[in-house]
């Protein structure tokens, strides 16, 4: 389900007329860095409207609900890799905003029954293979869209925020994971959900952190292109290092990654970028 979701006599409309067992929520802003500068639009959105959302799924008794939340729950890790234990203390409004829905979905299974998977995804990237379906966002934030912007000359450089991480090469790292890996999990899980499980949060990531520096050298090796890069300070709100276990979700639902290395998942964005250009 996509869209504006606080049109409340909407949503009473739609669970009125049609026979639904499950809802799956992508709606939500995602950017860091916007959500440091417009906190309330982050809590307006991906709290608020969840909130309208829940409220007619329960007066209509639609019982399962999976969740796209985000390792941005964790902050600043402790260790990694970061397992679903690990304790949630959010830098930034978009993670407290994903935080508080999962809070507020473990309220509504506990008073009505409303079971749910909230999938902490860790760094979507990629395109789907047929090339119709890829990552473009308006104005477009995130690092591997940006990147290929500029070895397609759409851009005059990358800017790289924050150089001084304590990191291998100083810049943050982070776990990319193929959206299409992704999509299966939302089927593994809705499968799960229907079958009568319990309500889950999993990590999605592939378990392996690649820096922005190392990002820009493997779409200069993917694109065959000269990436210009510009330091620039940090970016408020960044954790340093958010790398994920998936262990539990690979155990407890059988998902696997099939996208294993950042190469793979660069060519595909690269492809859908070439061809829409
Ligand atoms: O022009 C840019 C854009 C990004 N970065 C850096 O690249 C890394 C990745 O940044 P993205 O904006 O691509 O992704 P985020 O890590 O901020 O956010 C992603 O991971 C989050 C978890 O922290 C959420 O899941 C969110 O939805 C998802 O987009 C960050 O260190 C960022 O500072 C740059 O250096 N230059």
């Amino acid at each position: 389900m996509e869209g504006d979701l606080g049109d409340a006599d909407l949503l009473n409309r739609l669970f009125g007329t049609h026979a639904i067992d499950a809802v799956m929520h992508f709606a939500a802003f995602s950017q860091v860095g916007e959500s440091m500068h417009q906190p309330l639009k982050y809590y307006q959105n991906n709290i608020a409207a969840t909130v309208t959302l829940l409220d007619a799924m329960v007066r209509h008794n639609v019982k399962h609900f999976i969740f796209s939340s985000t390792a941005a729950v964790y902050g600043e890790p402790e260790s990694v890799p970061i397992a679903e234990e690990h304790p949630c203390k959010p830098t930034n409004p978009y993670g407290n905003t994903k935080l508080a829905v999962e809070r507020m979905l473990a309220d509504c299974d506990a008073a009505h029954g409303l079971t749910y998977t909230a999938l902490r995804y860790f760094n979507a990237a990629g395109a789907d293979g047929s090339g119709e379906i890829g990552e473009m966002h308006d104005p477009e934030t995130h690092l591997i869209p940006i990147v290929l912007q500029a070895a397609a000359g759409q851009r005059d450089c990358i800017q790289v925020f924050g150089t001084d991480y304590p990191t291998t090469d100083g810049t943050c790292i982070r776990d990319y994971v193929h959206v299409n890996d992704l999509a299966q999990a939302h089927l593994l899980a809705l499968d799960a959900l229907l079958e009568g499980a319990g309500s889950a949060v999993y990590n999605l990531g592939s378990s392996k952190g690649y820096s922005v520096r190392e990002v820009i050298e493997k779409a200069e090796a993917v694109t065959g292109r000269n990436i210009p890069v510009k330091e620039a300070p940090r970016r408020a709100g960044d954790p340093a290092i958010l790398i994920a276990s998936s262990d539990r979700i690979k155990k407890e639902l059988g998902w696997m990654s099939v996208y294993d290395n950042l190469e793979a998942i660069i060519e595909t964005a690269w492809n859908w970028h070439v061809s829409r250009t």
